[in-house]
């Protein structure tokens, strides 16, 4: 655990580690040895001549102060390498997470990831913040008092010496059983959270569907499994920890029988059997306590290997420098895709032309949000190439990359931050005035006027405090902001309210403008005014044209539209977003 430790930290970090290790070490071999002075202290007690025992017991004190000195030491050596520890895997997982693909970042990801972040980072900071200590003790504390006993009477040292491996190879026995329960226990109170916030998250349609937490079968039956595996682990563990600690009491009781037949045959003084005693229970009571300390150890351990987990996740491979672009069109030269074995997209050529746009349609799960998302690389394509300028997205750096796109998704997310804070992230540094400028054309500033505090108005997590017209607003006046030539548009579903409606329509106007866009089209009105419709079908593109082309063609888009103006609804989505769809949010 130390050494995998030691293997995340940089040099200085691991000096600090080892220093903490070294006064802790020290330290608990000090406070051993100061039980053999007890030897001297007490024949010279014993013996009565109580002056020789001034010397002995200066030293003792001395050895006592030292001991509170280094062992202050080590704790807060301690403390600062876990503090140090707990910084350096947040830096390493923050500078890790930022070099994924934005494909990696699934609901059910960002989840366990911020399990990682919190629990796990401190649980593993636990390490040499807390264990460390009791872990000297446990361990030095021991083998300094076994050593010590061997000055005092060698047969004594030897019974040590012979019922030790006993208790050794019982703690390691019952270690390798609970080793074997605690991956099973972690992943399934890990199944058991996850259920319970997707049924707090969701409980809208729950209780639509009149599904109370009786009801809900996942959760009960996450609940069951989580509390069957602390049982089946209980069960596994129980006769290993029995064993354990009858073994360390054997010891101890071996050595008081030992220590009791060498006093009454005479082999050795009162003070030595009375000091043996003192050092059998020194070297007992940290055994026992290293039980406890064992399974602190493995949590840590567990934790540990959750943030190795998001350490080992690939990025995607990144040129050293970015290939030229021509005129930014987009290209879709026989893209084919899959999530997992099936092909999402198939063999999918197509291109929008620059500074035209091109609206997307077709059934739900046709592949449209993917063919969007491979444009900004949050996957890499399985066969084929998606272009930018006449350049693969592969050629290109992440920055390079998204600096040329603006993405406008359905359920814009908004920080809980300020109206201005959040338009602001299209372009930090821009002016009053360039803000302004991108709300009056994305139709926000009539929502700035309402606002009690206008652009400083808060907008809750999440944006709560906005309505869904609202929050598209701000997506189209940060991406107008960006002023990015590339437009990824995903039409909101949900409906909006006549005027909300006509003022989103007209605020996606103007991005449009001189702008390449691709859209998911789910307006009647988009597709229409769209220079090309790319209508996919099961992953592969059954139409392209204008409009009045497809209409008249009376294929897939004539059934589409007929349907469409039958149900005044482009279509239903009749799936749920799936736990590890990525957020495109
Ligand atoms: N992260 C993912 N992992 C596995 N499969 C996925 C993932 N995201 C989407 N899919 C699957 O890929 C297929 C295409 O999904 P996609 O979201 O691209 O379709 P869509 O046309 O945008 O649908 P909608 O209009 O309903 O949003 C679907 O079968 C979907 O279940």
């Amino acid at each position: 655990m130390i050494s995998r430790l030691l293997r995340l930290m940089t040099p200085t970090q691991r000096a600090e580690l080892w220093r903490a290790i070294g006064f802790l070490g020290v330290a608990a071999a000090m406070q051993g040895v100061s039980f053999a002075l007890v030897l001297p202290v007490l024949r010279a007690l014993l013996s009565g001549a109580p002056a020789d025992a001034v010397p002995w017991l200066g030293i003792l004190a001395a050895l006592t102060v030292c001991y509170a000195v280094v062992q202050s030491r080590g704790v807060i050596a301690g403390r600062r390498a876990g503090y140090t520890l707990a910084g350096v895997l947040h830096e390493r997982l923050g500078d890790h997470v930022v070099t994924l693909p934005l494909g990696w970042f699934t609901a059910a990801r960002t989840g366990t990831f911020s399990r990682v972040t919190t629990q796990n980072v401190m649980s593993v900071m636990g390490v040499p913040g807390h264990l460390l200590e009791p872990l000297a003790n446990a361990v030095v504390t021991p083998v300094a008092a076994a050593i010590t006993l061997a000055f005092v009477d060698w047969r004594i040292a030897l019974g040590v010496l012979l019922t030790g491996p006993a208790v050794l190879v019982t703690y390691r026995w019952t270690n390798r059983l609970v080793r074997r329960t605690d991956r099973a226990v972690d992943a399934a109170s890990a199944e058991a959270g996850g259920q319970v916030v997707e049924f707090a998250r969701n409980q809208l349609v729950l209780r639509a569907a009149g599904r109370t937490a009786d009801g809900f079968r996942q959760l009960d039956d996450a609940l069951v499994r989580s509390r069957n595996a602390a049982r089946r682990m209980l069960r596994t563990v129980l006769p290993g920890l029995a064993g354990f600690v009858l073994s360390v009491q054997a010891m101890f009781t071996a050595l008081l029988i030992l220590s009791a037949i060498l006093l009454t045959n005479g082999e050795v003084d009162v003070a030595a059997a009375v000091v043996a005693l003192v050092l059998a229970v020194r070297l007992t009571e940290p055994l026992l306590a290293a039980a406890e300390l064992g399974a602190a150890l493995r949590m840590a351990s567990v934790a540990l290997d959750r943030v190795q987990e998001v350490l080992d996740a690939q990025p995607l491979p990144e040129p050293a420098q970015s290939s030229a672009l021509g005129p930014l069109a987009i290209t879709f030269d026989r893209v084919s895709f899959g999530y997992d074995d099936e092909l999402v997209l198939d063999d999918v050529s197509f291109t929008v032309p620059h500074g035209t746009t091109t609206a997307l349609v077709g059934a739900s799960g046709s592949g449209k949000s993917t063919a969007m998302r491979l444009v900004a690389r949050f996957f890499d394509v399985r066969s084929g190439a998606v272009r930018l300028g006449g350049t693969d997205v592969r050629d290109l750096r992440t920055p390079d990359l998204l600096a040329l796109i603006a993405p406008v998704f359905q359920e814009t997310y908004l920080f809980d931050a300020t109206l201005e804070e959040n338009v602001r992230l299209g372009k930090p540094d821009a002016s009053l005035a360039q803000l302004e400028e991108a709300a009056r054309r994305a139709r926000l500033d009539e929502v700035v006027t309402r606002l009690p505090d206008g652009w400083h108005t808060r907008v809750g997590e999440g944006g709560t405090r906005l309505s869904g017209g609202e929050r598209q607003r701000v997506a189209i006046a940060r991406a107008l902001l960006k002023d990015a030539p590339i437009v990824l548009l995903d039409e909101a579903t949900a409906a909006l309210d006549v005027h909300a409606e006509s003022a989103v329509t007209e605020a996606m106007a103007e991005l449009s403008h001189d702008r390449t866009l691709l859209v998911i089209a789910h307006r009647l009105g988009t597709v229409r005014d769209a220079d090309q419709i790319v209508v996919l079908d099961h992953g592969r593109v059954a139409e392209l044209g204008r409009h009045e082309e497809l209409l008249a063609h009376n294929g897939l888009y004539a059934r589409f539209i007929a349907q469409r103006e039958h149900a005044r609804g482009w279509h239903i989505a009749t799936r749920l977003k799936r736990k590890d769809e990525p957020c495109t949010t």
